[in-house]
Protein backbone atom coordinates (compact mmCIF):
# COMPACT_ATOMS: atom_id res chain seq x y z
CA UNK A 1 0.00 0.00 0.00
CA UNK A 2 2.93 2.76 -1.30
CA UNK A 3 1.83 6.24 -0.92
CA UNK A 4 -1.21 6.45 0.78
CA UNK A 5 -2.68 8.35 2.71
CA UNK A 6 -3.28 7.81 6.72
CA UNK A 7 -5.13 10.20 8.72
CA UNK A 8 -5.28 9.83 12.08
CA UNK A 9 -7.27 11.78 14.75
CA UNK A 10 -6.16 12.06 18.53
CA UNK A 11 -2.10 11.81 19.20
CA UNK A 12 -1.96 9.97 22.25
CA UNK A 13 -0.65 6.81 23.40
CA UNK A 14 -3.01 5.01 21.45
CA UNK A 15 -3.05 6.92 18.50
CA UNK A 16 0.66 7.49 18.43
CA UNK A 17 1.01 3.76 18.75
CA UNK A 18 -1.18 2.99 16.19
CA UNK A 19 0.83 5.42 13.84
CA UNK A 20 4.26 3.99 14.65
CA UNK A 21 2.85 0.43 13.75
CA UNK A 22 1.88 1.52 10.84
CA UNK A 23 4.88 3.00 9.40
CA UNK A 24 6.94 0.27 10.22
CA UNK A 25 5.09 -1.70 7.74
CA UNK A 26 3.69 0.60 4.95
CA UNK A 27 7.00 3.04 4.98
CA UNK A 28 5.53 4.93 1.76
CA UNK A 29 2.62 5.84 3.54
CA UNK A 30 2.15 9.15 4.77
CA UNK A 31 0.49 9.37 7.73
CA UNK A 32 -1.09 13.07 9.00
CA UNK A 33 -2.15 13.75 12.11
CA UNK A 34 -4.43 15.90 13.95
CA UNK A 35 -4.98 16.61 17.70
CA UNK A 36 -6.93 19.51 19.34
CA UNK A 37 -3.85 19.91 22.11
CA UNK A 38 -1.31 21.78 19.84
CA UNK A 39 1.83 20.59 21.99
CA UNK A 40 0.41 17.08 21.08
CA UNK A 41 0.41 17.82 17.59
CA UNK A 42 3.95 18.95 17.85
CA UNK A 43 5.90 16.64 19.81
CA UNK A 44 4.01 13.83 17.31
CA UNK A 45 5.60 15.27 14.30
CA UNK A 46 8.65 15.91 15.99
CA UNK A 47 8.88 12.44 17.26
CA UNK A 48 8.15 10.96 13.84
CA UNK A 49 5.36 9.38 14.67
CA UNK A 50 3.53 11.46 12.00
CA UNK A 51 4.54 12.45 8.86
CA UNK A 52 2.67 16.00 8.78
CA UNK A 53 0.12 17.50 11.02
CA UNK A 54 -3.28 19.37 10.16
CA UNK A 55 -4.71 22.58 11.81
CA UNK A 56 -8.41 20.92 10.94
CA UNK A 57 -10.09 17.50 10.27
CA UNK A 58 -11.66 18.94 7.62
CA UNK A 59 -8.15 18.84 5.66
CA UNK A 60 -6.94 15.77 6.70
CA UNK A 61 -9.48 13.72 5.72
CA UNK A 62 -9.10 15.40 2.09
CA UNK A 63 -7.96 12.07 0.08
CA UNK A 64 -7.17 9.94 3.14
CA UNK A 65 -7.37 5.87 2.79
CA UNK A 66 -7.22 5.13 6.45
CA UNK A 67 -8.84 7.31 9.10
CA UNK A 68 -8.24 6.36 12.73
CA UNK A 69 -9.98 8.13 15.40
CA UNK A 70 -8.08 7.94 18.65
CA UNK A 71 -9.64 10.40 20.65
CA UNK A 72 -11.41 9.50 24.07
CA UNK A 73 -14.58 7.88 23.37
CA UNK A 74 -17.31 10.46 23.61
CA UNK A 75 -14.94 12.80 21.95
CA UNK A 76 -14.98 10.10 18.87
CA UNK A 77 -18.93 10.21 18.71
CA UNK A 78 -18.42 14.49 18.42
CA UNK A 79 -15.69 13.32 15.70
CA UNK A 80 -17.97 11.00 13.66
CA UNK A 81 -20.61 13.26 13.67
CA UNK A 82 -18.39 16.00 11.68
CA UNK A 83 -16.31 13.65 9.51
CA UNK A 84 -20.13 13.14 8.20
CA UNK A 85 -20.61 16.24 6.95
CA UNK A 86 -17.05 16.51 4.96
CA UNK A 87 -15.96 15.13 1.67
CA UNK A 88 -14.43 11.72 2.23
CA UNK A 89 -12.96 9.42 -0.97
CA UNK A 90 -15.43 6.49 -1.13
CA UNK A 91 -12.91 4.11 -0.92
CA UNK A 92 -12.37 4.86 2.60
CA UNK A 93 -12.26 2.76 5.81
CA UNK A 94 -12.62 4.69 9.04
CA UNK A 95 -11.76 2.81 12.15
CA UNK A 96 -11.51 3.63 15.92
CA UNK A 97 -9.08 2.41 18.85
CA UNK A 98 -12.04 3.42 21.44
CA UNK A 99 -12.00 1.06 24.93
CA UNK A 100 -16.10 1.03 23.99
CA UNK A 101 -17.97 -0.04 20.81
CA UNK A 102 -22.18 -0.20 21.26
CA UNK A 103 -22.08 3.57 21.18
CA UNK A 104 -19.75 4.24 19.12
CA UNK A 105 -20.67 1.38 16.23
CA UNK A 106 -24.11 2.90 16.45
CA UNK A 107 -22.55 6.48 16.08
CA UNK A 108 -20.95 5.59 12.66
CA UNK A 109 -24.28 4.75 11.43
CA UNK A 110 -23.81 9.13 9.97
CA UNK A 111 -21.53 8.09 7.85
CA UNK A 112 -24.09 5.73 5.55
CA UNK A 113 -24.37 6.95 2.78
CA UNK A 114 -21.05 8.01 2.30
CA UNK A 115 -19.75 4.85 0.32
CA UNK A 116 -17.21 4.31 2.80
CA UNK A 117 -16.71 1.61 5.46
CA UNK A 118 -16.69 2.08 9.26
CA UNK A 119 -15.07 -1.14 11.31
CA UNK A 120 -14.73 -0.30 14.91
CA UNK A 121 -11.90 -1.30 16.77
CA UNK A 122 -10.16 -1.69 19.67
CA UNK A 123 -6.70 -2.83 20.47
CA UNK A 124 -6.69 -4.53 23.85
CA UNK A 125 -3.36 -3.12 25.54
CA UNK A 126 -1.87 -0.10 26.94
CA UNK A 127 -0.94 1.16 29.61
CA UNK A 128 -1.77 3.51 32.51
CA UNK A 129 0.20 6.21 30.49
CA UNK A 130 -1.39 9.04 28.10
CA UNK A 131 0.40 11.33 25.40
CA UNK A 132 2.56 10.97 22.37
CA UNK A 133 5.49 10.74 24.20
CA UNK A 134 4.47 7.08 25.51
CA UNK A 135 3.59 5.91 22.36
CA UNK A 136 5.41 2.65 20.89
CA UNK A 137 4.98 0.60 17.76
CA UNK A 138 4.66 -2.89 19.86
CA UNK A 139 2.65 -1.43 21.98
CA UNK A 140 0.12 -4.30 20.97
CA UNK A 141 2.13 -7.34 20.12
CA UNK A 142 0.49 -10.58 21.10
CA UNK A 143 -2.54 -8.53 22.65
CA UNK A 144 -6.36 -9.30 20.94
CA UNK A 145 -7.00 -6.73 19.00
CA UNK A 146 -11.35 -6.69 18.61
CA UNK A 147 -12.94 -5.08 15.44
CA UNK A 148 -16.70 -5.10 15.51
CA UNK A 149 -18.09 -5.08 11.75
CA UNK A 150 -21.30 -4.98 11.18
CA UNK A 151 -23.39 -7.67 8.92
CA UNK A 152 -22.94 -6.00 5.83
CA UNK A 153 -19.06 -4.96 6.32
CA UNK A 154 -17.04 -6.07 3.12
CA UNK A 155 -15.19 -9.05 3.50
CA UNK A 156 -12.40 -7.25 1.44
CA UNK A 157 -12.49 -3.89 3.48
CA UNK A 158 -12.04 -6.09 7.09
CA UNK A 159 -8.66 -7.92 4.99
CA UNK A 160 -7.55 -4.79 4.20
CA UNK A 161 -8.16 -2.67 7.59
CA UNK A 162 -6.10 -5.57 9.05
CA UNK A 163 -3.46 -5.33 6.39
CA UNK A 164 -2.75 -1.89 7.49
CA UNK A 165 -2.61 -2.75 11.04
CA UNK A 166 -0.47 -5.92 10.77
CA UNK A 167 2.53 -4.12 12.31
CA UNK A 168 0.83 -4.02 15.98
CA UNK A 169 1.53 -7.42 15.52
CA UNK A 170 -2.21 -7.94 17.32
CA UNK A 171 -4.22 -10.75 17.23
CA UNK A 172 -7.37 -10.00 15.13
CA UNK A 173 -10.83 -11.12 16.77
CA UNK A 174 -14.65 -10.24 15.55
CA UNK A 175 -17.82 -9.84 17.38
CA UNK A 176 -20.46 -7.89 18.15
CA UNK A 177 -20.30 -4.33 19.46
CA UNK A 178 -22.42 -5.64 22.50
CA UNK A 179 -20.19 -8.85 23.17
CA UNK A 180 -17.27 -6.44 23.23
CA UNK A 181 -18.59 -4.28 25.77
CA UNK A 182 -19.52 -7.10 27.98
CA UNK A 183 -16.29 -8.49 27.48
CA UNK A 184 -14.64 -5.11 28.56
CA UNK A 185 -16.96 -4.26 30.61
CA UNK A 186 -15.91 -7.33 33.37
CA UNK A 187 -12.37 -7.14 32.72
CA UNK A 188 -11.18 -3.67 31.87
CA UNK A 189 -13.98 -1.33 33.31
CA UNK A 190 -15.12 -2.64 36.27
CA UNK A 191 -11.80 -3.38 37.48
CA UNK A 192 -10.68 0.30 37.07
CA UNK A 193 -13.34 1.69 39.13
CA UNK A 194 -12.62 -1.14 41.48
CA UNK A 195 -8.67 0.62 41.42
CA UNK A 196 -10.35 3.66 41.75
CA UNK A 197 -12.27 2.93 44.96
CA UNK A 198 -9.50 1.78 46.64
CA UNK A 199 -7.37 3.94 46.35
CA UNK A 200 -10.06 6.53 47.68
CA UNK A 201 -10.23 4.01 50.51
CA UNK A 202 -6.52 4.63 51.48
CA UNK A 203 -7.02 9.02 50.99
CA UNK A 204 -9.90 8.46 53.13
CA UNK A 205 -8.51 6.92 55.99
CA UNK A 206 -5.47 8.60 55.41
CA UNK A 207 -6.42 12.23 57.03
CA UNK A 208 -7.08 10.31 60.05
CA UNK A 209 -3.84 8.25 59.95
CA UNK A 210 -1.32 10.06 58.06
CA UNK A 211 1.32 7.36 57.87
CA UNK A 212 -0.87 5.07 55.84
CA UNK A 213 0.05 5.97 52.44
CA UNK A 214 3.77 5.53 53.09
CA UNK A 215 3.14 1.52 53.30
CA UNK A 216 0.65 1.44 50.40
CA UNK A 217 3.48 -0.30 48.81
CA UNK A 218 3.59 -4.04 46.99
CA UNK A 219 -0.47 -5.50 46.38
CA UNK A 220 -1.62 -2.11 47.31
CA UNK A 221 0.47 -0.50 44.13
CA UNK A 222 0.05 -3.18 41.86
CA UNK A 223 -4.10 -3.47 42.23
CA UNK A 224 -4.10 -0.29 42.07
CA UNK A 225 -1.42 1.26 38.99
CA UNK A 226 -4.32 1.69 36.52
CA UNK A 227 -5.52 4.48 38.54
CA UNK A 228 -3.15 6.55 37.56
CA UNK A 229 -4.66 6.16 34.21
CA UNK A 230 -6.10 8.67 32.36
CA UNK A 231 -9.60 10.74 34.37
CA UNK A 232 -10.87 11.76 31.21
CA UNK A 233 -10.88 8.63 28.93
CA UNK A 234 -12.69 6.87 31.99
CA UNK A 235 -14.58 9.01 32.86
CA UNK A 236 -15.50 8.45 28.51
CA UNK A 237 -15.81 4.93 29.08
CA UNK A 238 -17.63 4.55 32.39
CA UNK A 239 -20.53 6.39 30.92
CA UNK A 240 -20.62 4.36 27.41
CA UNK A 241 -20.66 1.27 29.23
CA UNK A 242 -23.14 2.33 31.94
CA UNK A 243 -25.89 -0.47 31.44
CA UNK A 244 -23.38 -3.60 32.04
CA UNK A 245 -20.85 -1.49 34.74
CA UNK A 246 -24.37 -1.25 37.15
CA UNK A 247 -25.52 -4.65 36.77
CA UNK A 248 -21.84 -5.73 37.70
CA UNK A 249 -21.87 -3.40 40.48
CA UNK A 250 -24.93 -5.03 41.83
CA UNK A 251 -22.87 -8.53 41.92
CA UNK A 252 -20.08 -6.95 43.37
CA UNK A 253 -21.97 -5.83 46.04
CA UNK A 254 -23.71 -9.26 46.64
CA UNK A 255 -20.32 -10.51 46.05
CA UNK A 256 -18.65 -8.13 49.07
CA UNK A 257 -22.13 -9.01 51.41
CA UNK A 258 -21.11 -12.91 51.33
CA UNK A 259 -17.98 -12.06 51.88
CA UNK A 260 -18.81 -9.50 55.17
CA UNK A 261 -20.77 -12.79 56.40
CA UNK A 262 -18.05 -14.96 55.83
CA UNK A 263 -15.59 -12.75 57.97
CA UNK A 264 -18.37 -11.92 60.43
CA UNK A 265 -18.64 -15.36 61.38
CA UNK A 266 -15.01 -16.25 61.09
CA UNK A 267 -15.87 -19.36 58.89
CA UNK A 268 -12.65 -20.09 58.43
CA UNK A 269 -12.97 -23.51 56.20
CA UNK A 270 -15.56 -20.62 53.62
CA UNK A 271 -12.64 -18.39 53.73
CA UNK A 272 -10.08 -20.54 52.89
CA UNK A 273 -11.92 -21.90 50.13
CA UNK A 274 -12.69 -18.18 48.81
CA UNK A 275 -8.85 -17.36 48.59
CA UNK A 276 -8.29 -20.66 47.13
CA UNK A 277 -10.88 -21.25 44.26
CA UNK A 278 -9.68 -17.39 43.20
CA UNK A 279 -6.06 -18.85 43.05
CA UNK A 280 -6.90 -21.68 41.10
CA UNK A 281 -8.85 -19.41 38.68
CA UNK A 282 -6.30 -16.74 38.51
CA UNK A 283 -3.51 -18.96 38.47
CA UNK A 284 -5.32 -21.05 35.25
CA UNK A 285 -5.29 -17.18 33.17
CA UNK A 286 -3.49 -16.99 29.96
CA UNK A 287 -1.16 -14.59 31.53
CA UNK A 288 1.35 -14.84 29.17
CA UNK A 289 -0.35 -13.83 26.44
CA UNK A 290 -1.61 -10.01 26.25
CA UNK A 291 -4.70 -9.34 26.82
CA UNK A 292 -6.89 -6.64 29.28
CA UNK A 293 -4.52 -8.78 31.67
CA UNK A 294 -1.22 -6.82 30.63
CA UNK A 295 1.76 -9.13 30.56
CA UNK A 296 5.24 -7.69 31.16
CA UNK A 297 7.42 -10.48 31.33
CA UNK A 298 8.51 -9.62 34.62
CA UNK A 299 11.16 -11.43 36.16
CA UNK A 300 12.29 -11.38 40.25
CA UNK A 301 15.54 -11.03 41.12
CA UNK A 302 16.68 -11.28 45.26
CA UNK A 303 19.31 -8.86 45.94
CA UNK A 304 21.07 -8.51 49.29
CA UNK A 305 20.41 -5.10 50.54
CA UNK A 306 23.75 -3.78 49.97
CA UNK A 307 24.66 -0.56 47.86
CA UNK A 308 25.99 -0.97 43.92
CA UNK A 309 23.50 -4.01 43.96
CA UNK A 310 21.17 -2.39 41.46
CA UNK A 311 23.68 -1.13 38.86
CA UNK A 312 25.33 -4.56 39.05
CA UNK A 313 22.53 -6.43 37.95
CA UNK A 314 21.82 -3.64 35.03
CA UNK A 315 25.35 -3.85 34.04
CA UNK A 316 25.41 -7.48 34.02
CA UNK A 317 22.07 -7.26 31.74
CA UNK A 318 23.51 -4.56 29.70
CA UNK A 319 26.61 -6.45 28.88
CA UNK A 320 24.37 -9.30 26.94
CA UNK A 321 22.23 -6.25 25.61
CA UNK A 322 19.53 -6.98 26.89
CA UNK A 323 16.93 -4.43 27.63
CA UNK A 324 14.79 -3.88 30.58
CA UNK A 325 11.68 -1.56 29.91
CA UNK A 326 10.94 -1.02 33.97
CA UNK A 327 12.68 -1.73 36.87
CA UNK A 328 11.36 -1.70 41.16
CA UNK A 329 12.62 -2.22 44.08
CA UNK A 330 9.78 -4.23 45.46
CA UNK A 331 11.00 -5.05 49.23
CA UNK A 332 14.33 -3.97 51.33
CA UNK A 333 14.68 -3.43 54.58
CA UNK A 334 17.90 -3.42 56.44
CA UNK A 335 20.53 -6.14 56.31
CA UNK A 336 17.93 -8.99 54.88
CA UNK A 337 17.42 -9.65 51.37
CA UNK A 338 14.82 -7.10 48.63
CA UNK A 339 13.19 -8.01 45.79
CA UNK A 340 14.09 -6.61 42.57
CA UNK A 341 11.35 -6.55 39.56
CA UNK A 342 12.37 -6.29 36.00
CA UNK A 343 10.46 -6.16 33.36
CA UNK A 344 11.50 -7.21 29.89
CA UNK A 345 9.93 -6.27 26.37
CA UNK A 346 9.36 -10.57 25.69
CA UNK A 347 9.64 -13.67 27.17
CA UNK A 348 12.81 -14.49 25.19
CA UNK A 349 14.53 -11.55 26.85
CA UNK A 350 13.58 -12.73 30.03
CA UNK A 351 14.46 -15.94 29.25
CA UNK A 352 18.31 -14.82 28.36
CA UNK A 353 18.08 -12.29 31.94
CA UNK A 354 17.32 -15.61 33.76
CA UNK A 355 19.75 -17.49 32.59
CA UNK A 356 22.58 -14.69 32.84
CA UNK A 357 21.63 -13.66 36.12
CA UNK A 358 21.65 -17.20 37.01
CA UNK A 359 25.23 -17.67 35.67
CA UNK A 360 26.31 -14.50 37.92
CA UNK A 361 24.82 -16.24 40.82
CA UNK A 362 21.40 -14.14 41.32
CA UNK A 363 18.76 -16.28 42.39
CA UNK A 364 15.90 -15.24 39.70
CA UNK A 365 12.34 -16.45 39.07
CA UNK A 366 9.43 -15.93 37.07
CA UNK A 367 6.15 -15.57 39.21
CA UNK A 368 2.54 -15.81 37.74
N1 LIG B 1 -4.87 3.97 27.25
C1 LIG B 1 -5.04 2.72 26.91
O1 LIG B 1 -4.37 1.84 27.45
C2 LIG B 1 -6.04 2.36 25.85
C3 LIG B 1 -6.93 3.30 25.35
N2 LIG B 1 -7.81 2.96 24.38
C4 LIG B 1 -8.72 3.96 23.81
O2 LIG B 1 -7.92 4.79 22.99
C5 LIG B 1 -8.44 6.10 22.94
C6 LIG B 1 -7.30 7.08 23.20
O3 LIG B 1 -6.74 6.83 24.47
P1 LIG B 1 -5.23 7.21 24.83
O4 LIG B 1 -4.44 7.34 23.59
O5 LIG B 1 -4.82 6.30 25.90
O6 LIG B 1 -5.46 8.64 25.47
P2 LIG B 1 -4.48 9.91 25.41
O7 LIG B 1 -5.02 10.83 26.45
O8 LIG B 1 -3.07 9.50 25.48
O9 LIG B 1 -4.78 10.51 23.96
C7 LIG B 1 -6.01 11.00 23.55
C8 LIG B 1 -5.72 12.19 22.62
O10 LIG B 1 -6.95 12.58 22.00
C9 LIG B 1 -6.94 14.00 21.90
N3 LIG B 1 -8.28 14.48 21.65
C10 LIG B 1 -9.29 14.67 22.53
N4 LIG B 1 -10.38 15.13 21.90
C11 LIG B 1 -10.06 15.21 20.59
C12 LIG B 1 -10.76 15.63 19.44
N5 LIG B 1 -12.03 16.03 19.49
N6 LIG B 1 -10.11 15.63 18.26
C13 LIG B 1 -8.81 15.23 18.18
N7 LIG B 1 -8.09 14.83 19.24
C14 LIG B 1 -8.73 14.82 20.43
C15 LIG B 1 -6.32 14.45 23.20
O11 LIG B 1 -5.85 15.78 23.12
C16 LIG B 1 -5.20 13.42 23.38
O12 LIG B 1 -3.99 13.85 22.83
C17 LIG B 1 -9.57 6.14 23.94
O13 LIG B 1 -10.79 6.07 23.26
C18 LIG B 1 -9.39 4.90 24.79
O14 LIG B 1 -10.61 4.41 25.24
C19 LIG B 1 -7.82 1.70 23.82
C20 LIG B 1 -6.93 0.75 24.24
C21 LIG B 1 -6.00 0.99 25.32
O1 LIG C 1 -2.89 -0.36 31.80
C1 LIG C 1 -3.51 -1.41 31.66
O2 LIG C 1 -3.18 -2.43 32.24
C2 LIG C 1 -4.69 -1.51 30.78
O3 LIG C 1 -5.52 -2.37 30.95
C3 LIG C 1 -4.72 -0.57 29.66
C4 LIG C 1 -5.98 -0.55 28.89
C5 LIG C 1 -6.85 0.50 29.06
C6 LIG C 1 -8.00 0.57 28.31
C7 LIG C 1 -8.26 -0.39 27.38
O4 LIG C 1 -9.37 -0.30 26.64
C8 LIG C 1 -7.39 -1.45 27.16
C9 LIG C 1 -6.22 -1.53 27.91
Amino acid sequence: MNNRKVFVIGLGLIGGSIALAIKKEHKNCMIYGFDIKEDQLKMAKSLGVIDEFVDQVEKGVEDADLIILAAPVKKTEEVLINLASYNLKASAIITDVGSTKEKIVEKAQVLQGKGVTFIGGHPMAGSHKTGVEAAKAHLFENAFYILTPSEGTNMTKIIQLQNWLKGTKAKFIEMSPSQHDQIAGVISHFPHLIAASLVHQVAKIEKEQPLLSNFAAGGFRDITRIASASPVMWRDILIHNKEILLSLLSEWQKEMDYVKGLIEKAEDQSILQYFHSAKMFRDELPIKQKGAIPSFYDLYVDVPDHPGVISDVTGILSKENISITNIRILETREDIMGVLRLSFRSDQDRDRALTCLAENLYEAYISS
